[in-house]
């Protein structure tokens, strides 16, 4: 899917960068995935070194939805795998953002998705079933709310309250 530029975005909306309507996350993400552009609504989701939500919330569909993890940054273990990106990529999410760690790179880079992340890890998480899905996160320096927009490409990402139009 044709995603708009986020520099462009930039430019022609001051104003909503302004109010804070539009908001910049910090460039700490790394690129994976196929779809090196994307967008959609978001889904919110707050986990820690546990993985058992975020499956659940791929295992529904995702009609073209960002799915937004925020996994407290943690650098102790992977949060999504081939698995959960392959599973990503069958049920229609446009693209996963995880304020943590990733594995099984590879095999995430051949997904038809776009996915940003930190960094990667070779350890997988727990499988307690713990966090919370839908809430306020803060994630990349910006409060992000379930029901917002993400827009990602190779400058960055944006979270508009409202869609964006071209
Ligand atoms: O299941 C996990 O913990 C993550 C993973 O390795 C996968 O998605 O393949």
């Amino acid at each position: 899917m044709a995603s708009l530029a986020t520099a462009e975005a930039c430019d022609s909306n001051v104003a909503l960068l302004a109010s804070g309507d539009l908001r910049c996350l910090q460039p700490i993400f790394q690129i994976y995935g196929q779809c090196r552009a994307f967008s959609g609504p978001i889904v919110t989701i707050k986990v820690f070194e546990d993985n058992v939500l975020v499956r659940e919330l791929l295992e529904t569909r995702g009609e073209g939805r960002v799915l937004v993890i925020d996994g407290g940054a943690s650098m102790r273990c992977a949060l999504v795998g081939g698995n959960l990106g392959q599973l990503a990529q069958n049920m229609g999410w446009a693209g996963i953002v995880v304020n943590g760690c990733i594995r099984d790179v590879d095999e995430i880079n051949g997904c038809d998705i776009g996915v940003r992340a930190l960094a990667c890890h070779p350890q997988k998480s727990n499988k307690k079933g713990i966090g919370e899905k839908h809430i306020p996160i803060h994630v990349g320096g910006t409060l992000i709310r379930d029901g917002e927009w993400l827009y990602a490409d190779s400058d960055g990402i944006l979270v508009s309250k409202t869609e964006l139009s071209v």
